[in-house]
């Protein structure tokens, strides 16, 4: 029914441009009214006033029905603003509409304003031609025949409905055809004295009281026939345009990524808007084509009938000022034109300066005065070209009612010769006048409908180019992975070469060849735009390769289902989007089944939200926005939503670029917890080193080839490219040990067959591989023994003489320790956050906590103070490699150190061989011990192996 009203709405309007006109034509308003102009209403004498000066020059619009037809064939189907307005309530939301708010005089009643209306439409398609519509990305071609056999093949299950509707639209029509003839005999049946045998007077040979009491039964039925029509032409049209949208929503989502990337508005176009014109095409402008049809030959018809000479006089008066309507018209036309475009770039600068990023650049600016400057040009420019086309409206009205009257005086003085020479009598002339404004409203209506059947067609066309579109990567074609395949979850790309099909000739990869073998980490680095995304684009089948293959579990994935490897898969982006909902439909999205509560709170732990989901105020039930909540917190909810999918590869791009340092570390963690793990191939896309250093193995993608291939320890030599790629972030990192380094500078300078960690890339291995060394993966993790020693005979190894306080092999705790080689009895906040941050461990925002751990480590501190006061120390090379020696005053101080250590940490996790005074801790233990003992967790050191023996 809003339909409906809405159809109403857009068919009348009051007539303001008759106001001021002769009284005659006031009169025959009267009877004029429900004229053809209103065709939804042509069965009720109650219906709106229409202008009757109107109508005559509607005899002509048929002459421009022709030009209408050819000019709607080549129309774009971009819908102007009434059409969008009528198609969907929202619509008004469309910022591109081409079409500007009608200033003219509401009067589209009579045949004047349809030719107004028309010129708007005309013009708002020009204006869409022009570039000022949504834009589509796809032409498309003009309607044809079977465009249009196909457009109605769209009514096809609402067949039965329509008919019924269509049936009862003929009826209601056939009714309000006879109103003027009726209306003619009535008047008759008053001014006559006597019927002509000189008789009772009588209409048909009834009585007025019985032709009064059928013509109410008459119209009562062709009320309700007319309000059956309209409610099943609604209904079908609801109908139609349901299924037409899901149709294309459902081949939408079917297409590659590459279609959509660059049709995304206009699919929203064709979804909202076209679909609309589409349903109103087949259901109330089929009606209205009909009715208007019927109403044209009746009323044409019955005019020659009553009076051929009277209606060949109209004929002969209305074209020369229909000609002259059409000229001015196209002048008005072309100002519409402009004045759409001018609409058109006002709202592009609106959208695009309001938009909540742009909107914050404009504020951070304050660039408000010249955003309004720039606004006002547009306004002023659109309301120039108004002014303009307001007064030309003026005077096309001004004209057209002019030549409306003068061709109803025209009609009435010859009409009134004849009924005073009795060649026709009042009633006639009153039945001719009235079926004059039904041929123009009739005329005008037929002419609106092949317009809209035109644009009907062309939105059509639009519509099943989206539903007809085959995905050039078809989800349907492929077959299943075998459980083998899933099992072996190898990747392997053999030279891969890629470039955009958008552009051609532009090479992203050339001959990549790289091997993923599952459980695997890997981090693929390289400079900016290099194809790094596109890689894995590629495997997540957005594109294929121009050349080349890529297998999973050995199968070429162009061979198996797009869903059933993408299955295999999950993704984190840099910018990930989260969806309206609640935080556990976000998690849950796009796992099937769905999982549990406790499915997507493993998973929101494991992806270190868990913590802030609970404080939302209705935790995992609390409904966010796309962006309602922090960059980090995106980023670790896209992770969980990954997680939860309990995949076999996780691919993550860029995934912790945009987030802070806090947020970062715990993004990190949640990658380092996964990696170390081991049962998820983690591929990694990153430029920041925390990130990279968290795989196991680091390729370097370089002019679309993969240049090097290794461990980070590996890779990071001089000269090396992974290097060059982030030289700058490992000396920035460096800066943060410098400390370190020169205290062990100082002291390789005692030592003087000191071991190579003082060289330059010995001492970025000395701190970065400590890092890496907390994501390995389990097994590896679990093999890797930490121990201390203490005081006892030794002898120098021959390979390396060393200072304790300088770890045989890098180390990630000791060394960091180090670094505070002041003699201040505790750690500085930032020595502390720096400690956190290797060990993997969450830093206390809150003051107290801060100063409650600085208390707790101040032990340790002392400690490590003591290690580096002790003088000379011992050391001894035992069966299983170089031990670092501590004399007996440490032991000491160690000692006093475990006694205060959690019991249960000590029982677990920390073994004293009391005759060796070793003390050992497994990285695993160690990684447990740290949550609750951090003092246990950071004075181990890593010895050479020993530790299995002491197992
Ligand atoms: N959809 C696309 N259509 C056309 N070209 C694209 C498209 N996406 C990316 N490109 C181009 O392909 C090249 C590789 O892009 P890609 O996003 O893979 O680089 P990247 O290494 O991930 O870059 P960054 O590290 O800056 O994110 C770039 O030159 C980019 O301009």
């Amino acid at each position: 029914m809003m339909q409906l009203h809405r159809s109403l709405a857009r068919k009348w309007t009051p007539p303001s441009a008759c106001r001021g006109c002769i009284a005659v034509e006031a009169e025959l308003t009267d009877v004029g009214r429900a004229a053809g102009g209103n065709s939804s209403n042509t069965s009720s004498l109650f219906s709106p006033p229409k202008p009757l000066y109107s109508e005559p020059m509607s005899l002509f619009a048929g002459q421009r029905i022709l030009a209408r037809w050819n000019s709607s064939k080549a129309a774009d189907p971009i819908p102007s603003k009434s059409d969008a307005a009528k198609a969907s309530p929202d619509s008004k939301s469309q910022p591109d509409s081409p079409v500007k708010p009608s200033t003219a005089p509401a009067s589209s009643s009579g045949i004047f304003a349809k030719v107004r209306d028309a010129l708007l439409k005309s013009a708002s398609k020009a204006a869409s031609r022009n570039g000022t519509g949504s834009g589509s990305e796809e032409t498309v071609a003009p309607p044809t025949y079977p465009d249009m056999k196909r457009l109605f093949s769209l009514a096809g299950p609402e067949r039965k409905t329509l008919v019924f509707g269509l049936c009862l639209l003929l009826v209601s029509a056939s009714i309000s055809l006879l109103v003027p003839f009726a209306i003619g005999k009535v008047i008759d049946f008053f001014t006559s004295s006597q019927d002509e045998k000189g008789g009772e007077k009588t209409i048909f040979g009834l009585g007025f009281k019985s032709v009064a009491a059928l013509m109410v039964f008459v119209f009562a039925t062709g009320a309700a026939a007319r309000a059956g029509s309209s409610i099943m032409l609604n209904l079908a049209g609801v109908r139609i345009v349901q299924a037409i949208r899901q149709r294309c929503f459902g081949n939408a989502v079917k297409q590659e990524v590459e279609w959509a990337d660059k049709s995304h508005g206009d699919v929203i176009s064709r979804l909202s808007v076209d679909t609309s014109i589409v349903g109103d095409a087949v259901t109330y402008e089929l009606g209205d084509g009909l009715r208007a049809g019927l109403t044209v030959l009746f009323s044409g018809t019955t005019m020659f009938l009553i009076s051929p000479a009277l209606t060949l006089l109209m004929m002969a008066v209305v074209p020369p000022a229909a000609i002259g309507a059409v000229f001015y018209g196209r002048y008005l036309r072309d100002l519409t034109n402009k004045v759409q475009e001018a609409v058109g770039q006002m709202t592009r600068t609106a959208e695009e300066r309001l938009n909540s990023q742009a909107f914050r650049t404009v504020t951070a600016f304050n660039a408000q005065r010249s955003e309004q400057r720039r606004f006002d040009e547009k306004v002023n420019s659109i309301a120039k070209l108004e002014t303009k086309e307001t007064y030309a409206t003026g005077f096309f009205y001004a004209g057209t009612g002019f030549v409306g009257n003068c061709s109803i005086l025209v009609l009435l003085t010859y009409g009134g010769t004849l009924v005073s020479r009795g060649v026709i009598t009042v009633g006639d002339l009153t039945s001719l006048l009235m079926y004059t404004a039904y041929l123009g409203g009739g005329l005008a209506n037929l002419t609106s409908f092949f317009a809209s059947l035109m644009k009907g067609v062309g939105a059509g066309a639009r519509v099943f180019q989206l539903v007809d579109r085959e995905s050039e990567i078809k989800l349907d074609q492929g077959r299943d992975l075998t459980e083998a395949e899933k099992r072996s979850a190898r990747i392997e790309f053999k030279n891969v070469h890629f470039e955009y099909p958008s552009r051609p000739g532009v090479k992203v990869l050339d001959g990549v060849d790289l091997t993923i073998e599952r459980g695997e980490s890997v981090a693929l680095v390289g400079g900016s735009g290099v194809g790094k995304s596109s890689v894995h684009s590629l495997l997540l089948r957005y594109y294929d390769p121009t050349h080349g293959s890529i297998t999973y579990g050995g199968a070429p994935i162009t061979d198996i289902l797009p869903a059933a490897l993408r299955d295999q898969l999950a993704v984190v982006t840099q910018d990930p989007i989260l969806f309206a909902g609640t935080v556990f439909d976000n998690i849950a999205y796009g796992s099937d089944p769905t999982p549990s509560r406790q499915q997507v709170e493993e998973a929101a732990k494991m992806a270190n939200c868990w913590e802030f989901i609970e404080q939302l105020p209705k935790g995992l039930d609390t409904e966010i926005g796309a962006r309602q909540l922090s960059g980090g917190q995106r980023q670790r909810v896209a992770i969980a939503r990954a997680l939860c999918r309990r995949p076999k590869v996780l691919l993550l791009d860029e995934a912790t670029s945009a987030l802070d340092a806090a947020s970062e570390h715990l993004v990190n963690q949640s990658i380092s917890e996964i990696i170390r793990k081991g049962d998820i191939t983690v591929w990694i896309v990153a430029h920041r080193l925390s990130t990279i250093r968290s795989a196991q193995r680091i390729v370097v993608l370089k002019g679309g080839k993969i240049v090097e291939s290794g461990s980070f320890e590996a890779l990071d030599k001089p000269g090396s490219a992974f290097r060059q790629l982030i030289g700058s972030q490992i000396e920035r990192d460096d800066e943060g040990a410098s400390e370190v380094v020169e205290d062990v500078e100082q002291q390789q300078r005692e030592i003087p067959s000191s071991v190579s960690a003082a060289s330059p890339s010995g001492r970025r291995s000395l701190h970065t591989s400590a890092r890496q060394r907390q994501s390995n993966s389990g097994e590896k993790a679990r093999d890797e023994q930490l121990h201390f020693v203490s005081s006892g005979p030794a002898s120098i190894s021959s390979s390396s003489c060393r200072h304790p306080a300088i770890p045989s092999k890098p180390t990630w705790s000791v060394t960091s320790l180090l670094s505070s080689a002041s003699e201040d009895e505790g750690f500085t906040t930032a020595q502390l956050a720096h400690l956190h941050k290797l060990c993997a461990l969450e830093m206390p925002t809150d003051p107290e906590e801060v100063q409650k751990l600085k208390d707790e480590m101040r032990e340790t501190k002392r400690l490590i103070d003591v290690v580096r006061r002790t003088p000379k120390l011992d050391l001894r090379e035992d069966e299983e490699g170089t031990v670092g020696l501590v004399d007996g005053r440490v032991r000491d101080e160690m000692r006093h150190e475990y006694e205060e250590m959690d019991q249960e940490v000590e029982r677990q996790e920390v073994k004293i061989d009391e005759e060796e005074g070793t003390r050992i801790l497994s990285t695993d233990e160690a990684l447990k011990g740290a949550k609750r003992t951090r003092r246990g967790f950071f004075v181990v050191e890593k010895g050479a192996g020993g530790a299995k023996e002491e197992e």
